[in-house]
């Protein structure tokens, strides 16, 4: 079976990797540099959503394959406070889609009027710890929990909870 996912970020997919491993055999993994045809850095649930759905979609148009894969981060403000969200897509080969989100974390407020001058998280995060590319591994989630939860385990959830509800629409058509 051919899985595509809709990103080259290593800790996505290592996510979708090691959750389909799980439940499919003789898989084959294509990986592509999709648009997600948001901003770099969204701004909301709404904004998320459509850019994990756009990758999915864009990533299902390009390989054709059984199961595309598209995971999207960004934020969102409740009462003044950003959080981190997450949205995962899983397109299927007749156009269907499928989605999910996954954990919110407070982003300290720092790094939130670091945000909201304009800048990405991705970036900011480097800064922030003086290490390199943390998007791709621990994430921020990493950071701001102690590495209790990191970025592969947050998006693993997400891409659990896509699984499901396709073998459940399977076993309900
Ligand atoms: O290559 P892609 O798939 O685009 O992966 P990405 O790390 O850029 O991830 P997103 O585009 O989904 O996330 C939007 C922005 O938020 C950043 N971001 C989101 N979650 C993050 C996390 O846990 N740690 C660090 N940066 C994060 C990310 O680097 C981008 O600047
Ligand atoms: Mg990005």
């Amino acid at each position: 079976m051919l899985v595509s996912i809709g990103t080259k970020n290593r800790a996505k997919n290592a996510a979708i990797t090691n959750i389909v491993n799980n439940y499919f055999e003789q898989v084959e993994y294509i990986q592509l540099n999709v648009p997600s045809n948001v901003s770099e850095q969204p701004y909301s649930d709404e904004e998320t959503r459509q850019g994990a759905i756009n990758r999915a979609l864009n990533a299902l148009h390009t390989s054709g394959a059984e199961l595309n894969f598209g995971l999207e981060g960004g934020v969102r403000t409740i009462e003044g406070n950003m959080y981190c969200c997450n949205w995962g897509a899983l397109a299927l080969k007749d156009g269907t889609v499928i989605t999910a989100a996954g954990a919110l974390f407070l982003l300290p407020e720092q790094i939130a009027n670091e945000i909201r001058s304009g800048k990405e998280l991705g970036p900011v995060m480097d800064t922030y710890t003086n290490e390199k590319g943390i998007r791709h591994n621990k994430g921020a989630i990493g950071v701001f929990t102690a590495n209790l939860v990191d970025r592969t385990e947050m998006f693993e959830h997400i891409v659990k909870l896509l699984i499901g509800q396709y073998q459940f629409k399977k076993e309900h058509e």
